[in-house]
């Protein structure tokens, strides 16, 4: 990464933020940060963890000052590469790698909960419970394919983009975006717009309904605006320590976006616990439809006492780890698919050989009488199971957009005993109290592991293996690719996330006609956040047609 940037800019830039970052350790040690805390150098340090084995002079000048401002703080941190028996360590050693810290530095200082006075078991009792419920729900392949069936993703792509040129029909996400209605039927099905805002929007109106009840989005019109808002103007400084009433003008509009947010979660479990009293509706009717998870997990924060305003931070916070790196991937999954030549088609055939689409019979949809006529088709029924048994080339095309686009890092304290961990460049001795992030920045572009680290090669994970009768049976194998991280503390909605990209994909694989304004495909630069996913900056601006009579 620093390879591409004058090494001298690095070391300014590295430099101002390394002297930040300090500053902010001590001002948390100042306003009483427990140990349990991430301290912001070792957040900053672990940033770097890709230029770990990096023989650029300021990759080595910052990491070098860096673990001379953690001996002034009596800090340990190593960044540790995610090479195969580092998986078996974190699992055989599930006591001494501890990610509570991690997971209540995050909810304290990005999604604002006050925990002075509380209890730190407490804390950790309800995080473990409300872990437990999502991994019951999304890792589950039975459970998770029925929740998605029951999502009616399908129908759902199919209604969500409509391109209405009635400002009254327009669908949520479309307020992210100047969409252009080119060519104005009562349908409205050539338009064009940012694919990024159609992405960013589309995961959060298909699961946040879903969840807090069929109402919710149209009772809070800014949501999806200050979800964005908050994930770009605030996650990064939050994680860093920023205090929020640092006056930054585009910080402090991310942070009152993270509040509306946390406010609008807030009223649907005020609601739910006073159902029968109007005052404490928060304004609105009823929210009898919201999902069985959010009932279960209403229960808990009863149970454990957990205020209300603590409510609406956590349910944000676990909201966040489901849609953001969800819709982020999402947006480079379909880029690549449309951009890589001939990949469409080739996934078009296999989805429509799979059967796991049904599609409407064709149907003819005109505007006023006299204007163009169009035969477009919808979907009618989503096999998830069939899609992900039957079409490996989607499955695998997904793992190298995740190998190309997810820069997963993983936090942990130590705690209880020492330990020795030997990456296979450096063995590190860690002690109780250390920090340790593992990367997978260095596995996932290693030439070995993936030849041409750099291209994006659909085929990569693709495996075939021949029966004993000679049949070939052709998978998809992620391999050594840890994108969810790894261990007892990894990802406890992946086969969720999975199965509802792959979905989502293939309807619009299925529905879709996409170029890009300007006759080429540019990949746009992408920039680290604080989840694995990498963002995608600025504008994909793309012509938008559903397909007809195929
Ligand atoms: C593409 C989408 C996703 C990616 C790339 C992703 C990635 C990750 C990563 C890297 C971790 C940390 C693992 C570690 O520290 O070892 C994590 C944790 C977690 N994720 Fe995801 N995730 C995704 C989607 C989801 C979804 C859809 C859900 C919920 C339905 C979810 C729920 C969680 C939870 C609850 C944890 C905390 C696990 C724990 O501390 O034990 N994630 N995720």
């Amino acid at each position: 990464m620093f390879a591409a940037i004058p090494q001298t800019f690095v070391l300014q830039i590295g430099l101002v933020a390394v002297a930040v970052a300090a500053a902010l350790s001590l001002y948390h040690k100042s306003h009483g940060a427990t140990h349990f805390m991430v301290p912001p150098t070792v957040t900053l340090e672990a940033g770097f963890g890709a230029e770990r084995l990096s023989s650029s002079k300021a990759a080595l000048v910052l990491r070098f000052i860096l673990r001379c401002v953690h001996r002034l703080f009596f800090l340990h941190h190593e960044a540790i590469l995610d090479v195969p028996h580092i998986e078996k360590m974190l699992s055989k050693n599930r006591d001494i790698f501890d990610v509570g810290a991690m997971t209540l530095t995050l909810l304290q200082r990005v999604f604002g909960c006050d925990f002075a006075g509380k209890e730190h078991a407490r804390l950790l009792a309800m995080r473990a419970r409300l872990t437990k419920l999502v991994a019951r729900d999304a890792l589950n392949e039975s459970t998770v394919i029925a929740a998605l069936n029951r999502a009616s993703i399908g129908s759902k792509v199919s209604s969500l983009i409509t391109f209405s040129d009635d400002p009254g029909l327009r669908q949520p996400w479309e307020r992210l975006d100047d969409v252009r209605i080119l060519e104005p039927t009562e349908t409205g099905r050539l338009a064009e717009l940012d694919l990024k805002s159609l992405l960013n929007g589309l995961i959060p109106c298909i699961s946040i309904p879903l969840q807090y009840g069929a109402g919710f989005l149209g009772r809070n019109p800014s949501l999806l605006e200050d979800l964005n808002c908050f994930e770009t103007q605030a996650t990064v400084w939050l994680w860093m320590g920023l205090p929020t009433w640092f006056p930054l003008p585009s910080f402090r509009r991310g942070v009152a976006a993270r509040d509306r947010v946390r406010k609008a979660l807030e009223s649907v479990f005020r609601y739910l616990q006073s159902p029968s009293d109007p005052t404490k509706g928060g304004g609105y009717g009823g929210d009898a439809d919201v999902s069985d998870a959010i009932l279960e997990r209403l229960h808990v924060f009863e149970e454990l006492s957990i205020p209300l305003d603590a409510i609406g931070q956590i349910e944000f916070a676990l909201n966040w780890a489901e849609y953001e790196n969800t819709r982020k991937i999402l947006f480079w999954f379909i880029f690549y698919i449309y951009s890589v030549p001939g990949l469409l088609e080739t996934l078009r055939h296999e989805v429509s050989a799979s059967g796991a689409i049904a599609l409407s019979d064709l149907e003819t949809r005109s505007s006023d009488p006299g204007t163009t006529e169009h035969d477009s088709r919808d979907i009618t029924s989503l096999d998830i199971a069939t899609l992900t048994r039957e079409c490996p080339l989607l499955k695998s095309s997904f793992f190298e957009t995740a190998r190309l686009m997810m820069e997963t890092l993983m936090f942990r304290q130590i705690v209880n005993h020492d330990i020795v961990m030997d990456d296979g460049v450096h063995r590190h001795e860690l002690r109780p109290g250390s920090w340790v992030t593992i990367s997978n920045s260095w596995t996932r572009m290693d030439p070995e592991l993936y030849p041409e680290p750099h291209s994006f090669i659909p085929e990569r994970f693709i495996k075939k293996t021949t029966t004993a009768e000679g049949h070939v049976h052709t998978t998809a194998n992620i391999r050594r690719l840890r994108p969810w991280g790894v261990g007892p503390s990894m990802c406890k909605g992946h086969t969720f996330a999975e199965k509802e990209i792959l979905a989502i994909a293939a309807c619009i694989v299925t529905l879709w006609d996409i170029e890009p304004v300007g006759g080429e495909w540019k990949r746009p630069e992408s920039k680290q956040g604080i989840s694995p996913t990498l963002a995608p900056v600025g504008r994909v601006r793309v012509v938008m047609k559903r397909r007809e009579k195929w």
